[in-house]
């Protein structure tokens, strides 16, 4: 089965050999279903993913290591990441229907608090969708607030996974591992199909500061119209080697190749996005869809980098971390967005990336199971070691797919 358009050799055969080695049962599924993209995220115990006997009372955990902590069973095991375009939700639905994801639904563990037909889901689509996950599946989406699912999962990232969060400046990454006790504040700029900017204050003290409709789904939606990619990934892959200046204004097509010093501006700063295109009697078929597609890259990483830094100054924020399924940790984006914040902020503010950037949403979906019983122990570890240059990579970074985390959780609803 096709489980999503291939976006890339890499991500597909990571895909399948991911999926091979999940050869029990799978369990605590989350989704986050939104506008573009259907991310899933789920839990699978090490060695085997069997269930096990209802009322075990035993203090050994469920695979058999004993349980430091208290009476209830410890599991071991990967969180694993898939997505699908929202428009091939039945991919999804086949793919949960292969896996018997009904059967098990949100949690395999038999204990009683556990409805096996419920799974957590976030996004617009667990609205919109919840009669097609009944109908095909019996599956009930037990809706969470996507605000809500976005910092739980990012405050999940930053305070326990391992290599997760990193700088991007001048080609090169540098990954930060912050302090726990100094993580806030800081602003969350999810970049989906648009884009939620979030002050964080605290694990469960947030709130939604602002917001913009030009974001992931612009750039794919306006770049298809104009080069007639096929794919998303095509696109970013067609920006690679494009030329922003044939269409953009330039401060020094103004000026007359001169800077404007006095106001902080080189003859290479863009004036005005694509507007070189107004002069001439050029029409669309007259430009490179590369060059056009790098200048729709770079306007609208652009345009979200100044939205960002101004929230961040509006309360003081020094740390601006992006997620969302848009980066794809794609080097163009990243320096953008990077070069846009320490431009205006005049190197006050700083922008972090994230490893699992896309899934924050699914995540935070993921971690609302707590209140179902199930805890989350320890510290985790990303499953593959971080890449250590960014810019020897390929053009499509697909840092996210290579990343199963490695946790411990604790099921505190099981009958001791
Ligand atoms: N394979 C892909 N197919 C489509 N879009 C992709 C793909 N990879 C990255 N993208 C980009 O990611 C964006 C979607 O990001 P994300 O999944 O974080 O948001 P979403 O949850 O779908 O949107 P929203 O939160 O606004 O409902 C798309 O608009 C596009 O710019
Ligand atoms: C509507 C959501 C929250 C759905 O994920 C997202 O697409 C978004 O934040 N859009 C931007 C809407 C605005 O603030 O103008």
């Amino acid at each position: 089965m096709q489980i999503m358009e291939k976006d890339g050799v890499v991500k597909a055969q990571f895909e399948e050999n991911e999926l091979k080695k999940l050869t029990g049962e799978v369990s605590h599924v989350a989704l986050d279903i939104g506008g573009s993209l259907i991310k899933m995220v789920f839990f699978c115990r090490d060695n085997n993913c069997s269930g096990h006997e209802h009322g075990n009372k035993s203090s050994k955990d469920t695979n058999g290591l004993t349980n430091g902590y208290s009476e209830y069973p410890v599991l071991k095991g990967k969180l694993h990441f898939l997505k699908f375009e929202t428009k091939r939700i039945n991919e999804c639905v086949e793919f949960m229907s292969s896996k018997q994801f009904q059967s098990n639904g949100g949690c395999f563990c038999k204990a009683p608090a556990c409805d096996k037909n419920i799974i957590k889901a976030t996004g617009g689509g667990a609205f919109r969708f919840a009669d097609l996950f009944k109908e095909k599946l019996g599956i009930t989406l037990d809706k969470v607030d996507e605000m809500d699912s976005l910092v739980a999962g990012v405050n999940f990232l930053l305070k326990g996974v391992t290599g997760e969060a990193f700088t991007y400046m001048d080609g090169k990454n540098e990954y930060v591992q912050i302090d726990q006790n100094d993580l806030y504040p800081y602003l969350l700029v999810n970049i989906g199909s648009g884009v939620s900017m979030i002050k964080v204050d605290g694990d469960d003290k947030f709130e939604r500061v602002s917001g913009t409709s030009v974001g992931g789904g612009t750039f794919w939606g306006l770049g298809k119209l104009l080069t007639k990619c096929k794919s998303f990934d095509e696109l970013l892959e067609l920006s690679h080697s494009g030329n922003n200046r044939v269409i953009d204004m330039l401060v020094g097509d103004i000026y007359g190749g001169t800077d404007y010093s006095k106001i902080g501006l080189t003859s290479t700063a863009i004036a005005s996005s694509f507007g070189k295109a107004v002069s001439g009697n050029k029409e669309l078929e007259d430009y490179r869809p590369e060059d056009v597609a790098r200048s729709l890259l770079r306007m609208i990483s652009n345009n979200i980098a100044q939205i960002a830094y101004l929230n961040a100054l509006r309360f003081g924020l020094k740390r601006i971390i992006f997620g969302g399924f848009f980066i794809r940790g794609h080097a163009y984006t990243m320096d953008t967005i990077s070069v846009g914040v320490d431009f205006w902020s005049k190197g006050e503010a700083k922008a972090l990336f994230l490893r699992h950037e896309g899934y924050l949403g699914a995540l935070g979906a993921f971690m609302s199971y707590k209140k179902d019983g199930l805890t989350d122990l320890i510290t985790h570890h990303s499953a593959s070691e971080p890449p250590k240059n960014l810019s020897n990579c390929s053009t499509v970074q697909d840092l996210n797919e290579n990343g199963s985390i490695e946790c411990t959780f604790q099921l505190s609803n099981w009958p001791v």
